[in-house]
């Protein structure tokens, strides 16, 4: 797990302040992330284009230009000049050893965009959505500095955005580069240490980014023990059952001790799960709402969620008004996608935002909900899914677009249903259901295109 920030600039100043490591020492470095990453990747005389802006994200590109002359063939695009004092220096330096300017963006084999970092301030006129949309084109290797020119704090292209394969961010990671809406531009991100340790440079956040090895499947420990001791999950079927299937086969195959579907009709199921019309007695968890339609009236779900059980909640039951009580309960994890994420704020009357609101901005509207509601876990739904409880966020990344399909959500309920059942708490739970949906996702071993609900549930036996 690695800390996210909204701004590194605290973090910035502390090392001005507390280390005496003034601006330009952190720009050398941050320049030096770039060479090194070329230097690695591409043999001496490759040729270099870097367009550089006019402040201090055009600085790291202009002290990356010098570092790389005599050595590569290197063009230094600069359309606005250099305006801050950082990156007039860095100008002088370029001069003083020998470096000239371009006049022209050319093809080359390396493309570094040191246009606008994180002082990008307005939408992006004319001219540098012109250059920007100039460099998508090229067939180069494309290394953003710091943030893909165009990408606003809150992960939006303003409107056009530079498309990196590789983004080196300076000093710690940022949470703009995470959201939905900058996964196409980003690329691989990495993070440049700027003459300091992550540990010293960094500080305490409320958010943090998930990694593979924050994995942890439920790895069965005791020997002595018998299906009674791994938990015993419901799962309410309404009238896609096919839904609440293949969430009961993904907790089967997730440690559940014991899964029953409960249906108000007698349904045709798979051999290995079991079938009840009423709440077994010896429940530990819960998970409702994925194709419950209509079928069930609010006293029918009354006997089933009067229960204070753990539950993950999904799909149709955010336009319920049985929504309204169950947010108030403890152990309850929310699997909304965007547009259930916008019908539940309206249901809870806490806002009236549409899809696209949502997703400009996702933490923002997942606050809006932690704050009123701040024991619930909600897990919104996306490229990047957000798992937020009070005031921490997390974010998983690992999540690929070949789960961007039907029944993939399902499955997602199904593996937090089934760490909800087996003890975890509502936080880790919907952690490492999240964790273990988007790995799996990467180790089916199909086309992108090509993963269905059961290939999934297949490769989560084998985390
Ligand atoms: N602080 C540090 O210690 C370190 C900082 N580092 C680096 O500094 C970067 C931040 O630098 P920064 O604050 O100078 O902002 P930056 O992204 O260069 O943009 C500002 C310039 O762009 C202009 N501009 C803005 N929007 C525009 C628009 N739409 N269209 C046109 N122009 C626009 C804006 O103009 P103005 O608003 O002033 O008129 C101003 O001239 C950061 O991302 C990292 O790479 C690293 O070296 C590590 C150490
Ligand atoms: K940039």
């Amino acid at each position: 797990m690695r800390n996210l920030y909204e701004s590194v600039t605290k973090l910035d100043h502390r090392c001005y302040d507390i280390y005496q490591l003034p601006e330009d020492i952190l720009m050398e470095h941050a320049a030096y992330a770039i060479t090194d990453q070329i230097k690695e990747r591409f043999e001496p005389g490759a040729k270099v284009l870097i367009v550089a802006g006019p402040g201090n994200n055009g600085g790291d590109g202009v002290a990356c230009a010098r570092q790389l002359l005599g050595e590569y063939d290197v063009h230094l695009f600069m359309p606005y000049g250099a305006k801050s004092s950082m990156c007039k220096l860095q100008l002088e330096r370029f001069y003083a050893c020998g470096g000239e300017l371009s006049e022209n963006l050319t093809d080359a084999d390396i493309v570094v965009d040191a246009l606008f970092g994180s002082g990008l301030s307005e939408p992006l006129n004319e001219e540098s959505q012109h250059i920007i949309t100039r460099l998508n084109e090229l067939q180069s290797f494309k290394i953003a500095c710091d943030i893909p020119s165009g990408i606003d704090s809150k992960g939006n292209p303003l409107p056009v955005a530079f498309v990196a394969d590789l983004t080196i961010t300076m000093g710690a990671m940022k949470l703009s580069l995470f959201m939905d809406l900058a996964k196409d531009y980003v690329g691989k991100v990495i993070v440049a240490d700027l003459g300091i340790s992550s540990k010293l440079y960094e500080s305490e956040s409320d958010y943090k980014l998930l990694e593979e090895s924050d994995l942890k499947p439920p790895y069965r420990t005791r020997f002595n023990s018998n299906k009674g001791t791994y938990g015993h999950l419901a799962l309410i079927a309404g009238e896609k059952e096919g839904a609440a299937i293949m969430a009961a086969l993904a907790a089967l195959r997730y440690g559940v001790g014991l899964v029953t579907l409960v249906t108000c009709e007698k349904i045709q199921v798979p051999y290995e799960l079991m079938h009840s019309s009423h709440l077994p007695p010896k429940t530990t968890a819960l998970a409702a709402g994925m194709g419950l339609g209509m079928e069930y009236s609010d006293e029918d779900l009354e006997e089933f969620l009067h229960k204070d059980l753990p539950m993950v909640i999904d799909a149709d039951l955010f336009y319920s008004s049985k929504i309204q009580e169950i947010v108030k309960r403890e152990k309850v994890v929310l699997t909304p996608h965007p547009k259930e994420f916008g019908a539940l704020l309206r249901n809870l009357n806490l806002a009236d935002l549409s899809v696209e609101e949502i997703q400009r901005d996702r933490i923002g509207a997942a606050k809006i909900f932690t704050k009123a509601y701040p024991e619930v876990v909600l897990l919104l739904k996306g490229a990047n899914p957000i798992i937020a409880q009070g005031e921490q966020f997390f974010i998983n990344p690992l999540g690929t677009n070949a789960l961007a399909k039907g029944g993939s959500g399902d499955i997602l309920t199904g593996l937090i249903g089934a760490l909800l059942a087996q003890g975890y708490d509502p936080l880790e739970a919907a952690i490492q259901g999240s964790l273990a949906h988007a790995i799996a996702s990467r180790k089916v071993d199909k086309a992108n295109y090509a993963l269905a609900p059961s290939d999934l549930i297949e490769v989560i036996g084998k985390l």
